[in-house]
């Protein structure tokens, strides 16, 4: 069986991407997920995405790491699957679709996906790190000299260590260039490395830094390796909403997968 599949990517994070609306995907085929995101022996991504039917939304995100196995939220995989839904002709610049945490709302501006994600109530403020979820567990700490730091290493320590063990979590490292711009390196779960950038890692370090008060404005640039991304949000009594994770998303082929 043949497959037609479209690779994306949003900031060096990228994504197969398949539209599932027949439901013809076998979504228990983690080997085969695994290895059309293997960069040697099959394509080559960070995950896979799949495009379905949904009876209250536009359409359902259905999310799989590049391990093959499904996962939590992807916040670069939601930009990607906006622009990926209006190039299919789902959408025009405005939609509401449905993820694993929930309904999120996107829109596209000048080739700029915004998307809004899943309130956050609970930030977990530790000495040296902060811990909270934004569809994703992440892990935040700063370190000094980010350039020249061992994430991958120092990543999968944490990601397997105290208190996160097999559930795991993402660990995103920063360092703080201005008053409201911050560099940031993440290790993802599920692709066992560091990726480009991560969308869902940077909306939580732009909340981390704000409750650590190392920020002061409600709108972040977080750089990432693969580009610059910005995070608005609102702060209330019980934590964030209104949280907006903003930046490009690009279709750059098509293909066929053989399963
Ligand atoms: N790349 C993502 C995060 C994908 C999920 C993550 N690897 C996990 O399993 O928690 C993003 O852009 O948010």
């Amino acid at each position: 069986m043949t497959t037609t599949f479209y690779k994306y990517q949003g900031t060096g994070n990228d994504f197969i991407i398949i539209d599932n609306r027949q439901n013809k995907v076998d979504k228990n085929n983690t080997k085969r997920i695994k290895e059309f995101c293997d960069r040697r022996f099959g394509i080559g991504a960070d995950g896979f995405i799949l495009l379905e039917n949904d009876e209250i939304s536009d359409f359902k995100m259905v999310y799989f790491n590049a391990d093959g196995n499904e996962s939590s939220m992807c916040g670069n995989g939601g930009r990607c699957i906006t622009a990926f839904a209006k190039f299919l002709g789902i959408i025009d610049n405005e939609t509401a679709f449905n993820a694993i945490d929930g309904i999120h709302h996107a829109k596209i501006k000048d080739d700029i996906v915004h998307l809004q994600m899943r309130k956050v109530e609970d930030v977990e403020l530790h000495p040296n790190h902060v811990f909270l979820n934004t569809g994703s567990p992440h892990h935040v700490e700063v370190v000094r000299n980010l350039k020249d730091y061992d994430v991958k290493q120092n990543g999968a320590k944490i990601r397997y260590g105290e208190p996160y063990y097999t559930p795991g979590s993402n660990v995103n490292f920063v360092e703080q260039i201005t008053n409201n711009t911050f560099s940031v390196r993440t290790y993802e779960r599920g692709v066992e490395d560091e990726t480009l950038s991560c969308g869902t890692g940077v909306t939580a370090v732009a909340l981390a830094m704000y409750s650590k008060k190392l920020a002061n404005e409600n709108q972040l640039t977080l750089k990432t390796p693969g580009g610059d991304l910005k995070v608005s949000f609102q702060s209330n009594a019980n934590g964030y909403d209104d949280i907006w994770l903003i930046g490009p998303a690009k279709q750059v082929f098509k293909g066929e997968l053989v399963w």
